[in-house]
Formats: structure tokens, C-alpha cells, sequence
């Protein structure tokens, strides 16, 4: 079988080298549109491939194939080949797994692979680090990719992971960047004692020329757009929660596909004490997980969970002994980023796709809502006994 297979690809590549070949971006790469990559620039690129001077590898050729196709064609618009049409089909299903990608961002990523190709063939350096890192603005979030694993780091451990409204952006960036880099996984974690406290309080004060109604409009658009993120991911998406998880970090648990939890971990959303209203689609994700009466013990009364109690109501996949936790679950995230990447994502897109609809109206609805409970005395007072230091969680 396996020669057969290795027959048909060594033909099918073959016939490939005459034509363009193109790879997704390896770093990170979220531009304005403004900087998007010319046609004149992807025509360079297309001539480029056929000058490397190593081979790049099948499953590279194969994204590049795909790559071209999504640039010069738009989303996959083709009958899909017969089962036993191997080659074809291996084709289409590498074009159709780019999705709705627009064609100048497939233009993009194809140069900017072309140009990572070309720079290693010309010169191999065998300093390179063997994580490549993908750096936001801010030192406050890590983006590194290695062993076919993205991980997205909060790193701000002194304010406990508080997200800042600059980590929100980063955060969307870099999940963008994931769904569409080499790794087969992408993982969320935190540095430090905490997984997250949540919002930063903070963000609050920074009131616009607006006011407090622009600060609510502008804060609950980027909140949507946030959460949208997640719901569309299209990889296996892991939460590896260190430590102790406080509002928003403990909603968006219930986009994600797995949870790995340390014992010292607990699940709180504290968001009547704050004045404030659910958000992450937990609404809606809380009461299908662990029936409507847990999810509103947590949701109405904030109540607070251990990891263990996490893990019994469903929003917590496993929960290992603080000890060993680091080692145990980055052994077995290795193990499965070794899995077929495409096989993962399809399937990943069976289970989730019927309800990414319900999804998105879910986090439209509370974006909304809490628009009106930023703007709420009970929620101002809330914070300002915060930063009082009168109240703590
Ligand atoms: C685009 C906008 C989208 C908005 C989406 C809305 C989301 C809703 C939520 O996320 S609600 C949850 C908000 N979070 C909180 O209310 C947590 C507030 N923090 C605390 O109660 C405590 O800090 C604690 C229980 C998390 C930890 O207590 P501990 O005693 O262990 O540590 P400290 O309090 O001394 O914290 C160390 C420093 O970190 C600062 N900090 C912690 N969390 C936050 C936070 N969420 N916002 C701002 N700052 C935070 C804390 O103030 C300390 O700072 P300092 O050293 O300068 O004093």
C-alpha cells in the first residue's frame, strides 16, 4: 500500500514541478491590506519556486499546489474527485482545506513560504533556533512554534495573566497566524502561578475622547471579534490551564477542544460580583456542558470550581498532580501533533461546524448585552472597588 501510495505521489509531484508551487507563511504575518504582497510579487515568487535548489518535500509541494490554486482561483470550486482518483483527490482536498482564505492572503502566505524556501536552500543555518518564534507587539503574549505545536504563552505572571486590550490583539492575531501555520495543534497557556485573572480592570479606565459609551462600544466589538476567533479556529485547539483561571480564560474553555488542568487550578467567573454578564459563549456552552443549574451556579453566583470539579461537569478534559503536569501533558500534546494534521482539522470541522452558526449569534448577543453592563453603576463601582483594593475575588 505504501508503495502504491509513494507511486503515485512521486507521479504526481513530479508533474508538479513544472507548475507553481507555493507554501503557507511560517511566520507570523498579519498585515494591513495595504501590505499584501503585489501580483508582481506572487509572479516572482511563482517563477522563484522553479529555481530552488532543493527539493522542498511532498507535503510542501503539495501545500504550494494548494497555495496557488486558493491565489489565482479563489476557495475550491470543483467537483470532488472519485475515491480511487488518489492524486486528484490528494490535490483537491489540500486546495478545498484552505476554506474560505481570501486570494490575497493565499498571494501572501505563497510568498512569503517562497521566500523562507529560497533563503534556506541558500543558506542553511544550523544556529537556527528550533522553535520559530513569532513575536506580537507586546512582550506580555510568546507565539512559538515547535514539534508541530503553536503555543500561545500569556506572559504577564506579576498582574497574574490579566489581558490587556493590546493582548486581545494579540491573541487574534496570533490565533490567525496559527490557523494558517505548519502546526498540526495550537495550545494556550499562561506563565507563572495563574492561567489568567481574566480582563485587566484596568482597560476600563482608559476612557476614549467618547466617553464611557465609546470605551463600552469599542470594548464589546473587539470582545466579539475575540471570541470569534475561537469559534472559528479551525485546528485542534488545547488549553493547558497552570494555575488558577478567573472570568474570560474560564468562558472561551468551551470553544476549546481539549483542557488539560494542574491540580492547583480552579474555574471561576465572578461576573454578577463585577456587575457584569457572561461572555465566550458561555451562555450557551456552560448549560450543554454541565446542565443548566451547575452552569448558573457558576454564571449567576460565581461560584468557583477546583480543577477536580472542573473535570467532572465537562469543562475539564483531564487534571494531573501539579508535579508532574508540565512533563505529562507536553508529552502527550508531542505525541498527538504527530497525527495527519488534514484528518484532525476535518474532523475537528464535523463536530463543530452545525453549531458555529448558534456560535456566533451566542457571542453577538452578550458582546451586546455587555455593552449596556459596562455602562451600569453596578459594574463601575465594582471596578472601582477593585482598584481601590477593597475587593479582591
Ligand atoms: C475587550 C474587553 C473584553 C472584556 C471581556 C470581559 C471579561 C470579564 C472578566 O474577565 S471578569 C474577571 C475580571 N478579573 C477579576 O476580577 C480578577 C481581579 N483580580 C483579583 O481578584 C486578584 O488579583 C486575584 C484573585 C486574581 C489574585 O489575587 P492575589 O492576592 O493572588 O494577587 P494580587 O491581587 O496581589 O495580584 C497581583 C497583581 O496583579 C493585579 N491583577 C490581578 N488580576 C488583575 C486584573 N484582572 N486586572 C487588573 N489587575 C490585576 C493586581 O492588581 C496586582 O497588581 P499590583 O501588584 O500592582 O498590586
Amino acid at each position: 500500500m505504501a508503495g502504491l501510495a509513494g507511486r503515485f505521489a512521486r507521479r504526481w509531484f513530479s508533474g508538479l514541478l513544472g507548475s507553481p508551487l507555493q507554501v503557507p507563511a511560517l511566520g507570523l504575518h498579519v498585515r494591513g491590506p495595504a501590505m499584501l504582497a503585489s501580483q508582481k510579487d506572487f509572479n516572482n515568487a511563482v517563477s522563484q519556486v522553479k529555481l530552488l535548489k532543493e527539493d522542498p518535500g511532498n507535503e510542501v509541494k503539495l501545500k504550494l499546489y494548494a497555495l496557488y490554486k486558493q491565489a489565482t482561483e479563489g476557495p475550491c470550486n470543483v467537483p470532488k474527485p472519485g475515491m480511487l482518483d488518489f492524486i486528484n483527490k490528494t490535490k483537491w482536498d489540500a486546495w478545498n482545506a484552505l476554506g474560505s482564505l481570501s486570494k490575497e492572503a493565499a498571494r501572501q502566505n505563497y510568498v512569503d513560504l517562497v521566500s523562507r524556501l529560497s533563503a534556506s536552500s541558500e543558506s542553511p543555518s544550523p544556529e537556527a533556533p528550533a522553535a520559530d518564534r513569532k513575536q506580537p507587539e507586546s512582550d506580555s503574549l510568546v507565539v512559538t512554534s515547535e514539534d508541530g505545536i503553536t503555543t500561545i504563552r500569556l506572559n504577564r505572571p506579576a498582574k497574574k495573566n490579566a489581558l490587556t486590550t493590546q493582548m486581545y490583539h494579540d491573541i487574534i492575531a496570533a490565533l490567525q497566524a496559527a490557523s494558517k501555520d505548519e502546526s498540526a495543534i495550537t495550545v494556550l497557556t499562561g506563565s507563572g502561578d495563574y492561567y489568567c485573572s481574566g480582563n485587566d480592570l484596568t482597560n476600563f479606565t482608559h476612557l476614549p475622547a467618547g466617553g464611557l459609551e465609546e470605551m463600552a462600544r469599542s470594548a464589546a466589538a473587539l470582545l466579539r471579534d475575540f471570541v470569534n476567533c475561537f469559534i472559528d479556529f479551525p485546528k485542534p485547539l488545547v488549553a493547558v490551564v497552570n494555575g488558577p483561571a478567573v472570568g474570560i480564560s474560564v468562558t472561551i474553555l468551551g470553544l476549546f477542544d481539549v483542557v488539560y488542568a494542574t491540580d492547583r487550578a480552579s474555574f471561576h467567573t465572578p461576573f454578577s460580583h463585577l456587575g457584569q454578564s457572561p461572555e465566550g459563549c458561555s451562555s450557551y456552552t456552560f448549560p450543554k456542558i454541565m446542565g443548566s443549574s451547575k452552569a448558573a451556579e457558576m454564571l449567576l453566583f460565581g461560584k468557583k470550581l477546583t480543577a477536580q470539579e472542573a473535570c467532572a461537569q465537562g469543562l475539564v478534559t483531564e487534571v494531573f498532580p501539579d508535579g508532574t503536569f508540565q512533563k505529562e501533558v507536553w508529552a502527550r500534546l508531542k505525541a498527538y501533533s504527530k497525527l495527519p494534521p488534514n484528518a484532525m482539522r476535518i474532523s475537528k470541522q464535523i463536530i463543530r461546524n452545525r453549531e458555529k452558526e448558534k456560535l456566533h449569534a451566542v457571542n453577538a448577543e452578550e458582546s451586546s448585552v455587555l455593552r449596556e453592563r459596562w455602562q451600569s453603576d453596578e459594574c463601575m463601582n465594582a471596578i472601582a472597588s477593585f482598584l481601590s483594593r477593597k475587593a479582591k475575588l
